[in-house]
């Protein structure tokens, strides 16, 4: 169990040893519950505003959720107070809306990088630092999806602070930002895969603290023809449930090798 301060936290009302040391991060609070319906047993530890947390175990893994709402704002608040209780890799487990022709309704997009268009991580450091997913994190995310059969992409995610103008998309009565279909191109000409609204906040400040942190989120929406279908809502959570356990043996093949990261000279007994 995590155990890094003796404070309850103010937003999350988690305190030491309520959660694990990999957290799952949904927005949507409803997702807890599919989230824990992959474990072996969970336990609500916190309920607050936005912020619901469970901790419990899967494989003999100790594992947490807590949602965070929609936005990078109330995203980084979890990242700040999960930190302050010790947890040290964070995993969000979301939706989004692809832009690019190749990923369908129900795909899985795992980021490994993420345009930074929301304004909290800018509240942290200048907007040339980089939004990276931790490379142990991403490849225990693609290990598990590999796993469980599901159709994945890994790639740059956008990530920004508003769902309509910031997407490109009509706002009430046809409204259209300055920027935001062009900015819909752009992105989608570059190679970007995804629109979501906390990756690159919650990357960004665990990359700024030295600790783990990765997305994977299922596509709702199919940006190139707009249509939207709320379709394989449990395959994320099953899959960051998967990669947490994993990590968890990268982890102890590490320590056993004594090496400080993981790499592909370490093999990894998935069963
Ligand atoms: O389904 P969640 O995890 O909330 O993620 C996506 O859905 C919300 C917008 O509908 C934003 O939070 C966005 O990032
Ligand atoms: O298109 C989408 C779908 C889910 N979440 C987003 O932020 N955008």
């Amino acid at each position: 169990m995590a155990d890094e301060t003796d404070a309850v936290q103010y937003h999350l009302e988690v305190g030491p040893n309520d959660v694990a040391e990999t957290v799952l991060l949904p927005g949507d609070t409803e997702r807890v519950d599919r989230i824990i319906g992959e474990w072996d047993d969970a336990e609500e530890v916190a309920s607050h505003r936005e912020y619901r947390t469970v901790t419990g175990t899967y494989d003999e893994t100790p594992i947490s959720v807590t949602s965070t709402g929609i936005g990078s704002p109330s995203a980084a608040i979890a990242v700040e107070e999960l930190a302050a209780v010790g947890v040290e890799t964070f995993i969000r487990v979301g939706s989004c809306g692809t832009i690019q022709p190749d990923v369908e309704i129900g795909d899985l997009i795992i980021t490994n990088g993420a345009v930074r268009r929301e304004g909290t991580s800018t509240e942290y450091v200048r907007d040339t630092y980089p939004a990276v997913a931790d490379h142990e994190v991403v490849t225990a995310l693609v290990a598990a999806a590999e796993r469980l059969g599901y159709e994945y992409h890994v790639g740059v995610t956008a990530s920004t602070d508003s769902f309509y103008a910031g997407q490109g998309r009509d706002g009430f009565e046809g409204f259209q930002s300055p920027e935001g279909r062009a900015l819909y191109e752009e992105l989608r000409d570059v190679n970007v895969l995804n629109f979501e609204m906390e990756a690159s906040a919650i990357c960004t400040l665990a990359s700024i603290y030295g600790l783990r942190a990765g997305a994977v989120c299922t596509v709702y929406a199919d940006r190139t023809n707009e249509e939207f279908r709320v379709e394989g809502q449990s395959r994320a959570a099953e899959t960051a449930t998967l990669a947490t356990a994993l990590l968890a043996k990268m982890d102890e093949t590490k320590r056993a090798a004594g090496a400080d990261r993981w790499h592909a000279g370490l093999s990894l007994n998935l069963d």
